[in-house]
């Protein structure tokens, strides 16, 4: 069985840096939150646009206020007001200054703002009584960024700042990746509906809505696939028709070695390479990962079925392998950070062992707190609420209160 680790190197090289079946789009500057930026943006205006006053106050030449003080203040006239948007129409001469506003055009003759406050006003004069310093509160055009220079590089994903960046740099539509389209489906004979009153024996499906609700968040689109009964020819003719129609399948159920776990034999029969049959951890052990490279490359990842089985295995797989294929350039990967833990964690050792629970702030600091109840892969019940998972290593089998862990962070904190 493959550690962790070499699973993912495996599943990592199933989706290229520049994989052939990242499709381009251009939504408008509103719809393109959350997407990822397909072309670098290199601007065609220089940042500033014109040399313009930080502050409010007087555009002044810096020679006529080099010596002003309390007792000898520069006294200079008022020879235009500018307000922010407005082109100046004169020339500053010696003994001359400007009435300007935050963000309007410095006049010509003029090179340094003084600000209001260290000024006085008498009529059309404005008297100065602290030496500015040389260009003090201009900001000179360009002096941020220029014409020709690279804003926003292609592969991240769009968020305030960048949208914003954007629309300083007039694109109000942008390229973006097509999102990654995830078919999703449950198997099993016992499986039934939310809306359905349970028989004896059955259970109803959370693995479809918890996937479908993960593979939005992480920025693709899902394909609902409903529940699949564990029947050879239902099962391969719904693999069949979501490796057609998707860039990743996810199946729950049906990988262990039962004798209702057909999932393997079918992708085998479908022209499958399977990567992986199991990896050494827990929850999660019995994963599937495979792909199509006869037909469209499509990674199918069979999960297993107990429920927090399935969504330990899409945080740790998954939802990095979406973000790869979505067009991130970096930060796909799954992000680990150290934190004290403030309960005491045990493992058998065997196998890498995921323990959930949630970071909590403790005066100022991260802890983790494990989640009450009981710890079953079975039970999702203590899943909800938590926002990062513990890891112990194979061979690491306590964790004492107080002891920096390792966590996966599975929603924000
Ligand atoms: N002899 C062995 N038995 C099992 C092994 C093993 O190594 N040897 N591994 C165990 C582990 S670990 C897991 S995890 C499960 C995984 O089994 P499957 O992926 O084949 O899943 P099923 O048998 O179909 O279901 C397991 C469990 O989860 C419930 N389930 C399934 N689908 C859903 C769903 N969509 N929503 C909610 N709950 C679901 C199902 O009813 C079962 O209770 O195998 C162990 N057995
Ligand atoms: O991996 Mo199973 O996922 O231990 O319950």
């Amino acid at each position: 069985m493959l550690q962790v680790s070499d699973v993912e190197a495996v599943i990592s090289n199933l989706v290229q840096p520049l994989d052939p079946r990242r499709d381009i789009e251009i939504v408008d500057l509103l719809a393109a939150s959350d997407r990822i930026l397909a072309n670098p943006i290199t601007s065609q205006l220089d940042f500033p646009h014109w040399d313009n006053s930080a502050m409010d106050g007087y555009a002044v030449r810096y020679a006529d206020v080099q010596q002003a003080n309390a007792q000898q203040p520069a006294i200079l006239d008022i020879v235009e007001e500018i307000p922010a948007g407005y082109q100046p129409k004169t020339t500053i001469q010696p003994g001359q200054a400007a009435r300007i506003f935050t963000g309007a055009v410095i006049p010509t003759g003029a090179d340094t703002v003084v600000m209001q406050e260290r000024t006085s006003r008498e009529e059309n004069r404005v008297l100065i009584q602290v030496a500015p310093q040389p260009k003090e509160y201009v900001r000179h055009k360009g002096s941020y960024y220029q014409a020709g220079n690279q804003l926003l590089p292609a592969g991240i994903k769009l968020k305030a700042a960048e949208i914003a960046v954007l629309a300083a740099a007039q694109c109000p539509q942008v390229k973006v990746y097509r999102r990654p389209k995830v078919a999703i489906f449950s198997t099993g004979d016992e499986l039934v509906t939310p809306n359905t009153p349970l028989q004896p024996g059955q259970i109803v499906d959370s693995n479809n809505y918890a996937l479908a609700t993960l593979v939005k968040e992480t920025g693709a689109e899902p394909l609902l696939l409903g529940i699949v009964k564990d029947n050879p020819v239902a099962l391969q003719e719904t693999i069949a028709y979501a490796i057609a129609n998707a860039d990743i399948v996810l199946s729950s159920g049906g990988v262990s070695v039962g004798e209702y776990d057909y999932v393997d034999k079918i992708l085998e029969d479908l022209g499958a390479e399977i990567h992986i049959r199991a990896v050494e951890m827990t929850p999660g052990k019995p994963l599937t990962v495979a792909n199509f490279p006869q037909q469209n490359s499509a990674i199918y990842f069979g999960l297993p079925g107990n429920p927090v089985s399935a969504l330990v295995t899409f945080w740790r797989f998954v939802q990095p392998t979406i973000k790869k294929l979505a067009g991130l350039s970096e930060g796909w990967e799954a992000k680990f950070i150290k934190v004290r833990s403030h309960d005491e964690l045990r493992a058998n050792g065997k196998r890498e062992t995921y323990i959930w629970g949630k970071l909590n702030l403790v005066a100022d600091v991260y802890e983790f707190h494990t989640a009450g109840g009981t710890h079953n892969s079975g039970n999702l019940i203590n899943l909800a609420q938590t926002n990062a998972l513990a890891v112990l290593s194979v061979g690491q089998t306590l964790i004492t209160a107080g002891e920096e862990v390792q966590v996966l962070l599975i929603a924000a904190v």
